[in-house]
């Protein structure tokens, strides 16, 4: 059997467990046993990729051309195979159950090489090179391979646990040792390239994380900030002078130039180049290096003032992205430099990335700089504060200007600590939560959901717990907009990392990928809900939830926390 055979049968294993622990272990000792490229390219396919995720690869298979690809692997109909897909609802299934053959000889390299080819497989008749490539490698592969195959093509492997697992199983694979899972997530959030990290951490083991840095092109974690619930507690988290600025309400955005290379990502690592064509233009001239990192937030922006977030959203789109410009201008507020000239300014204190990202931006109408105040009494930072709010904005970002004020990727620390209206106004916080289940709804909901169950992360467990059931605060395009991002991650079993209790069973499980944001009026504890609990202890639950918006910026590793909830509670 080739190495591949023995990928399909550790997921085999692996989607019948439940336990965090045989999951991490199991993964582990495959990976340990690898070559370190193909430990690398392992590490993509466990998260169901074929490279690391900012890059956003697209193998341009969908449905219609599996089908294809499993009738001619198979000598099959494709009515016959599109029968089979009504009936099992999976590809993946489909093509193991067609498929006959016994033994293969596939190994990992290979399948990788050939889903490369599939995806640079362009122009003239592309999809039948797609398809022809596709439908080999399916008829030189065992029913279990063939299952997976088509699985990863397709971008629906979900083997029921994230990033955080696979870490867990590196440290315990290359390490031998799981506590150093914090150290390889340290490295990740600069790097964020799952493969490249793992072929390292197998060629070298924990010395190789140092040898990982900024590199233009390829995004890093962005830094986040705590919330305080008084004013006053600013001056004993900076005890001599702080720097505020000003909190905008938009989309976070790294930009990363490299001469005439630019490259816009999100707070989720996704490259949203395309989506601002005209803030990338903008930029072409907006700085003075050839290769430079920075950090800010995009918002709508008209006649020199910043418009709602809600404005803004509009311009989340893939298509007719030129019409929207127009219709919806923005301009970019940056606060952060991170790499200059190829120096990594991770570690330069924010009064000193502050001064070289206004020695090398150009302030234009489309570029602007975070407005600030510097001091050390809590009045001036008050004052401008009420500026702020007055000038309709969120808030502030407070930040800390001390020797080690270092940039934290990944990380919400109290280095920036932010302060908003509603804190100011005794009103709770909302919940970034991720939906783990569907309730089916009655009377005029019928053929939408009635309620989601959503999770918050345990960050510690690296598995996401029920915490409420929202059912009120939709808009009928909400219902529209949710139904159909839902549809695609609907999943039969519940998945490794997300605990439900049997009291909540929902009707459908939802992988978890879709944030939503709600409001809630007190967190108690409750019986039903798993956020939090422990031996002895209920958990967390939140009462009189109402659905605000979904977060498209946001992903599952997002989430509000269980230890945020916590220290609310
Ligand atoms: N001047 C600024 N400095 C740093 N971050 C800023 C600034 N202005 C706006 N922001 C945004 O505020 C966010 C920090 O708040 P937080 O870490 O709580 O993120 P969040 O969960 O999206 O916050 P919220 O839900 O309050 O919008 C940053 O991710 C960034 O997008």
């Amino acid at each position: 059997m080739g190495n591949f055979g023995k990928i399909a049968e550790v997921y085999s294993d692996i989607e019948k467990m439940n336990s965090h622990k045989e999951i991490v272990e199991t993964l582990a000792s495959f990976l340990k046993k690898l070559e370190p490229e193909d430990a690398g390219i392992s590490a993509y396919f466990a998260l169901g990729n074929i490279g690391p995720k900012f890059e956003d690869i697209d193998l341009g298979i969908g449905e219609r051309l599996g089908i294809r690809a499993i009738s001619s692997a198979y000598d099959v109909s494709k009515e016959d195979v599109s029968e089979r897909f009504s009936e099992l609802g999976d590809l993946g299934d489909v093509a193991s159950k067609l498929n006959e053959r016994q033994r293969s000889s596939m190994s990992i390299r290979d399948v990788f090489g050939q889903l490369i080819k599939i995806r640079d497989s362009t122009g003239d008749r592309s999809q039948i090179k797609k398809v022809s490539i596709l439908s080999k490698l399916l008829e030189g592969s065992t029913p279990e391979e063939a299952k997976y195959i088509m699985r990863i093509v397709l971008g629906q492997l979900r083997l029921g646990f994230g990033e955080q697992f696979l870490i867990e199983a590196m440290a315990l694979a290359f390490t031998d040792d799981r506590n150093n899972a914090g150290k390889i997530e340290d490295t990740y959030n600069i790097c964020s390239d799952i493969g490249e990290l793992a072929q390292s951490l197998a060629e070298q083991g924990i010395t190789s994380l140092d040898s990982f840095s900024i590199k233009v092109g390829r995004p890093v974690r962005m830094m986040l900030a705590k919330r305080v619930d008084t004013i006053e507690k600013l001056n004993k988290i900076f005890p001599g002078e702080m720097a505020a600025e000003e909190k905008y309400d938009g989309e976070r955005v790294q930009v990363h130039i490299d001469g005439d290379n630019i490259r816009a990502f999100s707070r989720r690592l996704e490259d949203i180049s395309k989506q601002f064509p005209d803030v990338i233009e903008a930029l072409r001239d907006g700085v003075r290096s050839e290769e430079i990192v920075i950090d800010g937030e995009i918002v709508a922006y008209k006649d020199s003032k910043i418009r709602p977030f809600q404005e803004l959203m509009q311009r989340r789109r893939k298509h007719d992205v030129e019409k929207y410009i127009d219709n919806i201008p923005v301009a970019v507020f940056f606060f952060d430099v991170i790499y200059l000239e190829g120096r990594s300014l991770l570690q330069s204190s924010y009064p000193e990335r502050r001064k070289q990202l206004e020695k090398n931006l150009k302030v234009t109408d489309k570029i602007k700089l975070s407005r600030r105040v510097v001091s050390p009494k809590i009045t001036v930072i008050q004052d401008f504060f009420d500026e702020c709010i007055k000038k309709g904005l969120e808030g502030i970002i407070i930040k800390s200007t001390s020797e080690d004020s270092v940039y934290q990727p990944g990380k919400r620390g109290w280095l920036w600590v932010k302060w908003k209206k509603e804190y100011a106004e005794g009103i709770r916080e909302t919940f970034d939560l991720v939906v783990v289940g569907i309730y089916y709804g009655k009377g005029k909901r019928k053929t939408s959901f009635g309620a989601l169950l959503c999770a918050v992360l345990n960050k510690e467990k690296g598995q996401y717990e029920t915490f409420t059931k929202v059912g009120t605060g939709f808009t009928d395009d909400d219902l529209d907009e949710l139904n159909t991002l839902l549809e695609e991650h609907l999943i039969d079993k519940v998945p490794a990392n997300v605990v439900i209790n049997k009291s909540m069973e929902p009707d459908r499980y939802v992988d978890p990928s879709v944030i939503i944001e709600v409001l809630g009026s007190q967190i108690t504890r409750s019986p039903g809900h798993t956020a939090g609990k422990s031996d002895g202890k209920k958990g967390f639950a939140l009462r009189f939830p109402r659905f605000l918006r979904t977060r498209y910026d946001k992903g599952p590793a997002e989430a509000t926390t269980v230890r945020e909830i916590s220290d609310m509670g």
